[in-house]
């Protein structure tokens, strides 16, 4: 399998559905003249077996009815497993373009919704488009064909019985059109709902702390009554509409009835025509009932089909995996923001940077402080070119960030984060993951940098070790053995850059001492920007910045900026708590 899903050959399995459609539709659509042509026999000579001709007959097409079982059964088999493939290649497809989105796309895009488009979207559409599809040509056919003998059996009833078809087609045309609408609004409502309990559930916690659960679950219900009232104007609108088609099958085969019987009277047609044409009627009948199932399944997938198409041919508004990719034996890590201007897109109004400048000379660590609020992560985030600026640069090695590969740019940046993320895999995964080919690192290479990160022991005295399952977001483990981890895990990347948001919570003193020995380690040798809340770690520092208003406001060592009587530092360390430990 590719990445992008199309390594799954579709081969010769769709003309092969398609051959096998064609033979059990002919074979189908034979049955009733030649079914026919037995009854002409039986009723001209109900006593004998007319010299063997009714016993071959009937032999020869149980022969044929069966070669037609067996094509229709292939052609199920066939449909179904390519629908299967083609919802799996969207599936892929999709989750391959959200992925590539910029961070801004999901400000906007909630994830719940993302993965109801991924789960109910993609099998509503490969369905419509492959049994559902195959069971619409076969309808097809078979109404055509139906058609093309009734006409042949008796032209004179045909035009009669075909009257009655021009106003049936604007009805299930009008029909249609409210179906795809409906279906649109539907999935909206539907995706609307996964999104709230798909955050309720990721943050059962909070819910369970506020003791939340039934609120939560009365909003779930009124989302999901909509989605109720919605399935019920769609059930009324099918129902007319199966009941109306299924009443005029009735009728016609009433009047053909009606009609057949007077050409009979009159030696026009024999019993057997009659009944060759009443069978091609009930057959073209059950044909067009498939067919408006077919053309409500068609329009179904064809709504949800919409939103899916607006994300699979979204491009992303920064680039994933294009530009300029330095020289790694030049590289040196230089940082510089230059009269930077920021404001999320999702609050254009508020701006976050207004001309920020800071340079972070290569191999010197940076503790950025300030207050909350004030966009300490947000220049970590704009580092990543998670967000481009509004205006102004951030240079690295004196290059503009926006003309870096961003793939490239991030291979050369490690993060830890207050509160690390990991995914619910093994430990060695986790840490495994930090490398541009994770199935390429060894058991040795995550033991050594867990040993260097402080981990190492921690893991051991797990019953499974390095495979211990750490739960959905490392949930079974604690936050300074999670940021043990995480630094394991920025170790194997080994970066020229680190970006670093310190925790805000105290460890105790043991922990403590453990994660900011494993930092000191992964901090050598590196440029380093860390968010800091721990005094030690200001005063370690080579220099610190101080963010207030949108820009750096000031800059030295600990005890320049101390000493300014009435400096913006010296009253933050007076009424910001720092860690002092
Ligand atoms: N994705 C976003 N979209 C819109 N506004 C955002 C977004 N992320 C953060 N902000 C806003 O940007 C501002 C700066 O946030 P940021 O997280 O960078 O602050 P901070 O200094 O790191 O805060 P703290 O010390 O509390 O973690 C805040 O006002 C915040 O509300």
């Amino acid at each position: 399998m590719t990445r992008d899903g199309h390594g799954d050959r579709e081969g010769p399995v769709v003309p092969a559905a398609v051959g096998f459609l064609a033979v059990s539709s002919v074979i189908t659509m034979s049955a009733p003249f030649f079914l026919g042509r037995v009854i002409d026999i039986i009723y001209t000579h109900p006593a004998v077996d007319s010299g063997g001709d009714l016993t071959r007959l009937c032999l020869g097409l149980s022969g044929v009815f069966l070669c037609g079982a067996a094509a229709n059964a292939m052609r199920v088999y066939l449909m179904q497993t390519s629908g299967q493939r083609i919802v799996n290649r969207l599936r892929t497809s999709l989750l391959s373009s959200v992925l590539r989105q910029e961070v801004a796309f999901f400000d906007k895009n909630h994830t719940g919704e993302l993965i109801n488009r991924l789960s109910s979207d993609t099998a509503l559409l490969g369905r419509s488009v492959t049994e559902n599809l195959s069971d619409g040509l076969r309808a097809g056919a078979q109404a055509a064909v139906g058609v093309g003998m009734m006409f042949f059996v008796s032209p004179n009833l045909a035009t009669f019985v075909l009257s009655v078809v021009p106003p049936l087609s604007i009805v299930a045309v009008i029909y249609g059109r409210y179906l795809r609408k409906l279906t649109k609004v539907t999935q909206d409502s539907l995706a609307q709902a996964t999104q709230l309990a798909e955050e309720r559930i990721g943050n059962i916690r909070t819910v369970r702390a506020f003791g939340k659960e039934m609120a939560e679950i009365d909003k779930y219900a009124s989302k999901v009554d909509r989605v109720m009232q919605l399935a019920r104007s769609e059930a009324l609108a099918r129902a007319c509409f199966f009941g109306a088609t299924g009443l005029c099958g009735n009728l016609i085969v009433l009047s053909v009835l009606y009609k057949g019987g007077q050409l009979m009277g009159s030696a026009h047609m024999t019993v057997g025509e009659l009944s060759s044409f009443l069978m091609y009627a009930f057959w073209v009948g059950v044909s067009v009932g498939g067919l408006s199932s077919f053309y409500s399944e068609l329009v179904r997938g064809l709504g949800a089909g919409e939103r899916l198409w607006e994300l699979l041919e979204r491009k992303p508004a920064l680039p994933f995996n294009e530009g300029v990719v330095l020289d790694d034996k030049s590289f040196q890590g230089a940082l510089e923001f230059k009269r930077v201007h920021f404001s999320y897109p999702a609050r254009p109004e508020v701006p976050i940077f207004q001309d920020f400048s800071l340079s972070i000379p290569p191999g010197s660590i940076t503790a950025l402080v300030g207050p909350s609020g004030s966009g300490k992560s947000t220049v970590v985030s704009l580092l990543l070119r998670l967000y481009d600026p509004v205006s102004g640069t951030i240079s690295l090695d004196g290059r503009d960030i926006r003309q870096l590969n961003p793939t490239w740019l991030r291979s050369k940046i490690g993060t830890v984060s207050q509160e690390p993320i990991l995914f619910s895999c093994s430990i060695a995964e986790n840490i495994a993951y930090g490398a541009d080919n994770p199935s390429a690192v060894t058991a040795e290479q995550v033991q050594r940098v867990a040993e260097v990160a402080n981990a190492a022991a921690f893991v051991r005295d797990f019953p499974q070790g390095f495979n211990t399952v750490v739960g959905e977001k490392g949930v079974l483990l604690s936050g300074g053995q999670k940021q043990r981890i995480a630094i394991a895990r920025a170790l194997l990347k080994n970066p020229k850059i680190l970006l670093l948001d310190e925790a805000t919570s105290a460890l105790d003193a043991e922990n403590e001492h453990l994660v900011q020995e494993a930092l000191d380690r992964l901090m050598e040798g590196r440029t380093v920007l860390i968010i800091a809340h721990r005094l030690s770690t200001i005063k370690n520092a080579n220099r610190v910045a101080v963010l207030d208003q949108g820009k750096i406001t000031e800059y030295g060592k600990h005890e320049e900026l101390l000493s300014k009587p009435d400096g913006i530092y010296r009253k933050l360390m007076n009424k910001q708590s720092f860690i002092s430990a």
